[in-house]
């Protein structure tokens, strides 16, 4: 929103040695022209992979997995063993960087992990004979995640959250860079774990793409208490599948009966029609993950939604916006007080990011205060546990007149919310028929789909609204 106001960090700017700054076409190219053929390295190291299928063009989606004749459900696609995925484990990280040196290692936050696997694959990438070559080679050159636009376009995204988080990686990696600079700084040239090529924040953020839009969080060792931690790994091949919320196959992990070793495997979900691509899920995302890690937006996504803050003046500000009479929600009774810090919205360390849309339509916790603070009827409040007041299913359980006041003032919200967007859909929607560059269209279609899900959820709590009073008036004429 504010986007004019923050200072704009772009990676775009960056003459990479190593990596184009951003993708011109819906098919990247590939790090290498030709690379090695990804199926037979994956069939010669003792992968199994189905005879019917073959990598191909996915439509605007890039390369794909597709079925060259129909497949049953439940077969087994690819298997990969436990030596092909791209992995580190624990002893590793110290010898890959030099740790001692890097001392903001250990304080990655938890959303750039992507950084840690995006070291060892730009190591790897630097090693002449990895043994990965042959998978890192058939890599994309270039990502169409947003630290690659741009600045103009990154603030064409309209969007403060997303830039938020665009600009923090932008710096982190401009950070990392220096460190990993000064890491290798004395090494001996035969002990340069980059091969004595240049690092800069351009190919940190290739590596770190190229991590966050093909890794999978899988089972790795198994810990004394019985339980697998979680390790982040590439798949050779398996990552050469798109995303689809239905897909027709899953990722499993099995043991391998010949050394207990694990396995990883693609099993068919459902029949697999001739000439139709393999998908996966890659999680119930919204689009502002899928925009920053995979780089693409999916229309209509069921699980996008917008983050507002909660903020006792701009609720009041919406609810004599909606025409409910002398709100409090800047000045809550202690009663009220208490439960806007059992919701976590008040008190020592609140969290009062709270979101619109996706599948709960209203935060629960956004909601139980609307209820609460919109009726000054303590004892009601009472009657009903925390989890009821959170509950969108639960029927206006402090009565009509309060549910009817919460939806409006979340549809005045939305209202505001909608206002902060510098251009109406409309006005997107002829820009992109005009014809921009890939990330201006990303950038757009990025903001429609917010935009979109504002108008959503006023349109789903207008008609809430409606069947209410209805309700209210059909129970007043008996
Ligand atoms: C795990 S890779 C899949 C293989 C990739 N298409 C390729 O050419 O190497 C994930 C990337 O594929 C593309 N992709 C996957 N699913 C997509 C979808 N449903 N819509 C648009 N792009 C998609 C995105 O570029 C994403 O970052």
């Amino acid at each position: 929103m504010a986007a004019s106001k923050m200072v704009m960090a772009s990676l775009n700017h960056c003459r990479p040695l190593t990596c184009a700054a951003m993708v011109t076409t819906s098919y990247p190219t590939r790090l290498v022209p030709h690379p090695p053929d990804l199926i037979k390295w994956v069939r010669r190291e003792g992968g199994f992979v189905h005879q019917a299928v073959k990598i191909l063009q996915d439509g605007n989606n890039g390369f794909g997995l597709i079925a060259t004749q129909a497949i049953p459900k439940g077969s087994e696609l690819i298997v990969l063993p436990d030596h092909i995925p791209l992995k580190f484990g624990p002893l590793e990280l110290f010898t890959l960087l030099n740790m001692s040196k890097l001392d903001m290692w250990e304080h990655l936050a938890e959303e750039l992990w992507a950084m840690k696997l995006g070291v060892k694959l730009l190591q790897e990438r630097a090693k002449v004979g990895s043994f990965w070559w042959p998978y890192i080679s058939n890599l994309p050159e270039t990502y169409s995640v947003p630290i690659f636009f741009p600045g103009e376009d990154i603030k064409n995204l309209q969007y403060a959250p997303l830039l938020h988080q665009v600009n923090k990686r932008c710096r982190f990696l401009l950070d990392f860079e220096q460190q990993v600079k000064h890491s290798i700084e004395n090494l001996k040239p035969n002990d340069d774990p980059y091969g004595g090529q240049d690092v800069d924040a351009s190919s940190l953020g290739w590596a770190m793409s190229a991590v966050s839009s093909r890794a999978f969080r899988l089972y790795g060792k198994k810990l004394p208490n019985g339980t697998y931690n979680d390790v982040p790994m590439m798949l050779p091949l398996i990552d050469m599948c798109n995303h689809s919320f239905n897909p027709n196959a899953q990722i499993l992990q099995e043991q391998d009966p010949r050394n207990s070793k694990m396995l990883i495997k693609v099993v068919a979900e459902t029949p697999v029609k001739q000439e139709n691509p393999i998908l996966l899920n890659y999680g119930c995302l919204n689009n502002d993950l899928f925009l920053l890690d995979y780089g693409f937006v999916i229309p209509s996504n069921p699980y996008d939604c917008i983050e507002l803050r909660y903020d006792g003046a701009l609720l009041d500000a919406a609810s004599i916006a909606a025409g409910v009479s002398s709100p409090n929600f800047s000045s809550p009774t202690s009663w009220q007080q208490q439960i806007l810090s059992q919701l976590n919205l008040d008190g020592e360390a609140p969290v009062l990011k709270v979101t619109l849309g996706g599948q709960e339509l209203i935060e629960g916790r956004l909601l139980a205060a609307l209820r609460v603070l919109l009726t000054s009827d303590m004892e009601t409040v009472q009657k009903h546990d925390l989890d009821t007041l959170k509950s969108l299913s639960a029927n206006a359980p402090l009565g009509i007149a309060n549910e009817v006041a919460a939806f409006r003032t979340v549809i005045a919200l939305c209202v505001i919310a909608l206002g902060h967007f510098p251009t109406k859909i409309m006005d997107d929607e002829s820009l992109l028929k005009q014809g921009v560059s890939t990330s201006t269209e990303l950038a757009i279609q990025f903001r429609i789909q917010k935009k979109s899900v504002i108008i959503d959820v006023m349109r789903d709590l207008t008609k809430r609204v409606k069947s209410l009073l209805a309700k209210d008036m059909t129970t007043a004429q008996i």
